[in-house]
């Protein structure tokens, strides 16, 4: 499908680092370009794999207006041409996140099982529009993040509307991409979230994230969750991120 859309936007991640060894951390992003090393045989995959699935394309159960959204920004992102020269644009279509730091337990022993079978919580979707349908767009320019999410019917909270938790989950997801973007391997120290409207299932939202400053290790993020045509604000929210040594994560901090 996304072929049919017949534009190709740039790799969140890139293939064909088949070294065992995790990737050194400066390689792990640079913000204007924004590429991640992805390393199939950190997974456990075959070297011969060729892609992982990108869960940010479009798929069977994704409806008319995360559609229109999607073809929206992906219109403006950079484009192939014939004979593969590439023409800019101000966005850049995030694939879906891998877990490249497999092994990177903390120092916390992790059993063969777990870590075989751990995924992003958000890309943990059998069952095609169930839950979390969203893809990341990054405007380096403007210094923002935009996500457009449909919500499923398995994120039930109150009566025919989406849980509080799922919600702050994909506001995480979105100011976490973005803050990773812009300052490299960090984690939430603080999410602020005022829930200003229910959203109903199904629904399909903007979930807008803007960089406030960088202060040293410091990162704050503002996120607004909107109705698909911005005319409803359901969340806005403070987040500020803490930059992490990456080291920490391998040999246990
Ligand atoms: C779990 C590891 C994850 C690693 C991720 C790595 C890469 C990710 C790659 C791609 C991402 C792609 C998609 C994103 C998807 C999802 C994103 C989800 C993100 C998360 O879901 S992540 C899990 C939840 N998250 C935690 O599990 C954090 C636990 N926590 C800690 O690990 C420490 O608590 C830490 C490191 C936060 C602080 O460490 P620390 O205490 O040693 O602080 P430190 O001195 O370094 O602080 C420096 C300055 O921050 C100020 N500061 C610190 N905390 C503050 C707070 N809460 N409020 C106000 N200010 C605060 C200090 O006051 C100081 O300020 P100043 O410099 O002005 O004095």
């Amino acid at each position: 499908m996304a072929r049919s859309l017949g534009r190709v936007c740039l790799g969140f991640h890139r293939l064909g680092a088949l070294s065992s060894a995790p990737p050194p951390p400066s390689l792990l992003t640079s913000s204007r370009s924004v590429r991640t090393i992805f390393a199939p045989a950190i997974l456990g995959l075959p070297s011969f794999f060729s892609k992982p699935r990108d869960f940010s394309l479009p798929n069977s159960s994704w409806g008319s207006e995360m559609m229109r959204l999607y073809k929206h920004y992906n219109s403006q992102c950079e484009v192939e041409m014939e004979g593969g020269e590439k023409q800019e644009g101000p966005w850049q279509r995030l694939p879906s996140y891998n877990r490249f730091l497999k092994y990177a337990t903390g120092g916390v022993y992790l059993s063969k099982i777990i870590q075989s079978k751990a995924r992003l919580f958000t890309r943990n979707n059998r069952d095609t529009g169930a839950t979390f349908e969203y893809v990341l767009f990054f405007n380096s320019e403007e210094q923002k993040c935009v996500a457009i999410f449909q919500a499923g019917h398995l994120l039930e909270g109150p009566p025919g509307h989406v849980h509080g938790g799922a919600i702050a989950t994909m506001i995480d997801t979105v100011v976490g991409a973005h803050a990773n973007i812009v300052s490299g391997p960090v984690v939430t120290a603080n999410l602020n979230i005022n829930y200003r409207r229910p959203i109903p299932l199904g629904s399909t939202l903007v979930i807008e994230s803007s960089l406030i400053k960088k202060e040293g290790k410091k990162v704050f993020i503002t996120c607004k969750v909107t109705s698909s045509d911005g005319s409803k604000l359901h969340t806005d929210t403070t987040a500020l991120f803490v930059s992490i040594n990456i080291s920490h994560l391998l040999l246990g901090s």
